[in-house]
């Protein structure tokens, strides 16, 4: 047990932090493998009713994957995935806007309103929030050329239309956001949540885009949870790549990263969102947890 003295201290620890972040956009995406354990759910979607009770905008969007390969899975439908995204034809689409936006989405505004916050839950058709135009996939081949190849509904985003989301602030309520954007003719795009969040980051300007995931953050080496890499530049990470010590789910992470930072978004983190609270912690203390990733 802490004393109440050892309290104390870390409550004035997160004065200066408050005051830096009062009235700051922090977009936290919420991935599908950090939300399989409902106390662990709680407590990402406590941090950021606390957050929003200290004066700070969070926005979260959230991920899915994983209930998306389940209920595909119940119905007999097998999941493929090219570059860590989902093949998508029109009946996974249909299914994937079902677990996403049906249910995911309205199971996290319930938690958030249970808590004690107040969250209102979009999708990236809402409002126009997130217009996509169709994505290729990328193979590598044996021989390291690249091909392009066709993955259905999987969507980028071209354009974001933030006012829906800037309303939804303004009023007072926890944005909750949904992968699914708005196409040509008015159907829907299967979007990677990363990229999700990293445009929807820069529209806002946000001041810090978090990235829940599963793993310590950026190792150096991924056998060895001691080699975390605790701050490393976007000029750096090309490198990593190359050489292979960033490698699959973890590269569209740090793509996303790189992208927000060129567009204006202050500072980029991936935790890991099996640690309870990891997101207070890196914002309120001076003990960042995770990886940060700076201009
Ligand atoms: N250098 C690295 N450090 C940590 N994880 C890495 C690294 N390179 C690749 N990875 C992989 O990236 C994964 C995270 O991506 P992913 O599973 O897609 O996460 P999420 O479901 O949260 O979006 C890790 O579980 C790990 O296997
Ligand atoms: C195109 C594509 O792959 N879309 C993702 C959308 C959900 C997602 O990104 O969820 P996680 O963050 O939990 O991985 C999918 O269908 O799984």
């Amino acid at each position: 047990m802490i004393s109440p003295m050892e309290k104390a201290g870390i409550l004035v620890e997160a004065l200066p932090y408050i005051k830096k972040f009062y009235g700051k956009t922090v977009v936290i995406k919420y991935g599908g493998h950090a939300m399989v354990n409902c106390e662990l759910k709680k407590a990402v979607l406590t941090d950021a009713v606390l957050m929003k009770y200290v004066g700070m905008h969070p926005v979260i969007v959230h991920g899915g994957g994983p209930e998306i390969t389940g209920m595909l899975k119940r119905l007999g439908i097998e999941s493929n995935f090219v570059g860590g995204l989902r093949v998508t034809d029109a009946e996974t689409m249909e299914i994937a806007q079902m677990v996403l936006v049906g249910k995911i989405n309205k199971d996290i505004v319930g938690m958030i309103n249970d808590i004690g916050g107040h969250a209102v839950g979009l999708s990236g058709k809402d409002g126009n929030l997130l217009v996509a135009g169709k994505k290729m996939g990328r193979v590598r081949n044996a021989d390291g050329t690249e091909e392009t190849v066709d993955i259905g509904l999987v969507g980028e985003v071209r354009q974001v239309n933030p006012g829906i989301v800037n309303t939804v602030i303004r009023e007072g309520y926890i944005p909750v956001v949904a992968p699914v954007a708005v196409g040509e003719g008015g159907h829907s795009y299967n979007v990677n949540a990363d990229s999700a969040a990293g445009a929807l980051a820069v529209a806002l300007k946000a001041d810090k885009l978090v990235i829940l995931t599963d793993v310590e953050g950026i190792l150096a080496d991924r056998n060895d949870k001691s080699s975390l890499i605790s701050t490393i530049t976007r000029q750096q990470v090309p490198g990593l790549v190359e050489r292979g010590i960033i490698d699959g789910g973890m590269i569209p992470k740090v793509e996303c990263c790189i992208s927000a930072l060129q567009g204006g978004v202050g500072t980029t983190h991936i935790l890991d969102g099996r640690v309870p609270h990891s997101v207070l912690l890196e914002i309120f203390t001076d003990r960042g947890v995770g990886t940060m990733v700076t201009n």
